[in-house]
């Protein structure tokens, strides 16, 4: 399991951090809590009761052995997951390994961005023949999804591929365009649930199909994150990290410390502050609070890299403004085992290095960092994989997932929403002509017309 070291945000190493009386004090009310973001349970954790969606997704792995290549087109909560699975799961170099090494499993490819070198760079090199595309949006019109699919689309039909082949929709069971086109055209379909939100989405087929694709294990995943819903949904600060670590997060945003930087000591598991990124992002960033009163509140997820970014930024967190809290991810066991030669032994700048393993040296960087930051006066907190396996990663999934909920209860706001994107949205729409959009058009157009331009 997991492992969780705290012991850096409090104020036994911390001059001015947390007691543990003052946890405990916070704390008191967890049952109630706890209690309230379970009932009812939440879409991201009922989903984990049977097999259902694992056993529809598995019985689309004949069909994806068809394919050299999955292309997940989708946005934000339809593309994170898949991306943080992608990358954590499989070696780095997955897509350029050959056939046979990947187990005649599919390469892995993210359009997640409307950027024409980018879509070209991707669409431009694959062979449409063996390719598949997930077309993943809860909403069903995200414009971003929306006009990838139809650049897919329009590539497949100059090619005469036909649509039901190499389409999949992950959509809404009623809304939107692409259940509409799927039931026309005969395009398969799996459904996100109701009552899960896309960032919490990734557990549903919005993260298992790309998986299942290149060959993760999807039930690992599921064990991992039922081992996780039991473990941190626990009402005792003394066993349930996730309570701990949300109620750190609360208390120290109280104190004014709005940052949060999550900083993985792995390339690996780089890509889950991505995910953490949106989740905390949008599910805490709100204006109002349950009552209507305007809160303004939130705190803002910063992904790091160690060590890179000990070279970049470690300067500002330890010595610039107090108001961030660093989650460091540790990796015990990386798997790959490289050591430095001995060579240059007689330059004693360089010795201390002959036979040290990379990932020793890796962690002793994670060490030092942390220790310094806590010298500092910098809260920290370290969490450590084992190694990086399905279960382990959907154990993480979950804690965060649980953690948000609680952060969310704690700040009395409402985690499952996202209203602060919609005015945007609609803009976007209105600025590319969609009917029904030109009165917002004109009205903010009208509201922002003073310049002072370069
Ligand atoms: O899955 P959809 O509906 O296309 O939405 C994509 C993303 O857009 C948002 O609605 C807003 O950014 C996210 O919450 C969501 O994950």
């Amino acid at each position: 399991m997991l492992k969780y070291d705290f012991s850096f945000a409090f104020k036994e190493t911390l001059e001015s951090g947390l007691s543990f009386d003052e946890l405990l004090e916070m704390g008191k009310n967890t049952s109630t809590i706890l209690e309230r973001i379970n009932s009812p349970e939440p879409g991201f954790l009922r989903i984990l009761s049977n097999d259902s969606i694992l056993d529809e997704v598995k019985t689309l792995e004949d069909w994806l052995e068809n394919f050299e290549n999955f292309v997940v087109i989708g946005i934000g909560g339809s593309a994170l997951g898949n991306q943080a699975l992608h990358s954590s799961l499989n070696p780095l170099n997955w897509n350029n390994l050959s056939r046979e090494k990947r187990m005649k499993k599919a390469r892995i490819f993210v359009l997640d961005n409307v950027d024409p070198d980018m879509v070209s760079s991707i669409l431009g090199e694959l062979d449409l023949k063996t390719t598949v595309f997930n077309v993943i949006s809860k909403s069903g019109m995200t414009a971003e999804c929306m006009s990838n699919y139809l650049i897919a689309r329009g590539l497949l039909d100059k090619l005469g591929l036909p649509a039901s082949e190499h389409f999949i929709f992950t959509t809404d069971s009623e809304k939107g365009v692409l259940r509409e086109i799927a039931d026309r055209e005969k395009i398969r379909t799996l459904t996100i649930p109701d009552d899960v939100g896309g960032r919490f989405s990734v557990l549903t087929p919005v993260g298992l199909l790309s998986a299942l694709a290149e060959g993760i294990d999807i039930y690992g995943l599921y064990e991992g994150a039922r081992f996780g819903r039991e473990r941190y949904l626990r009402d005792n600060v003394k066993s349930n990290p996730a309570l701990v670590n949300a109620l750190i997060h609360y208390a120290y945003m109280k104190k004014g410390y709005n940052i949060s930087v999550m900083m993985p000591y792995s390339n690996r598991l780089y890509t889950l502050a991505d995910w953490y990124r949106q989740l905390w992002a949008e599910s805490l960033g709100k204006k109002f609070d349950l009552n209507g009163r305007i809160v303004h509140t939130g705190q803002t997820p910063i992904k790091a890299l160690g060590a890179i970014d000990q070279h970049s930024q470690v300067q500002l967190y330890n010595e610039g403004p107090k108001d961030k809290v660093i989650t460091f991810i540790k990796l015990e066991d990386f798997g790959n085992q490289l050591t430095v030669p001995f060579i240059h032994s007689d330059v004693e700048a360089l010795s201390y290095l002959n036979g040290v393993e990379l990932a020793e040296l890796l962690n002793a960087e994670l060490r030092g960092t942390s220790i310094a930051l806590a010298s500092n006066g910098i809260p920290n907190l370290t969490i450590t994989f084992p190694q990086i396996d399905a279960f382990h990663v959907g154990e993480f999934i979950v804690s965060y997932e649980i953690q948000t909920a609680i952060a969310g209860t704690l700040l009395r706001i409402n985690p499952y929403d996202q209203p602060g994107v919609e005015l945007g949205k609609k803009l976007t729409y209105a600025f590319m002509g969609r009917r029904g959009y030109e009165e917002i058009r004109d009205r903010y157009e009208e509201k922002t017309s003073w310049r002072f331009e370069l």
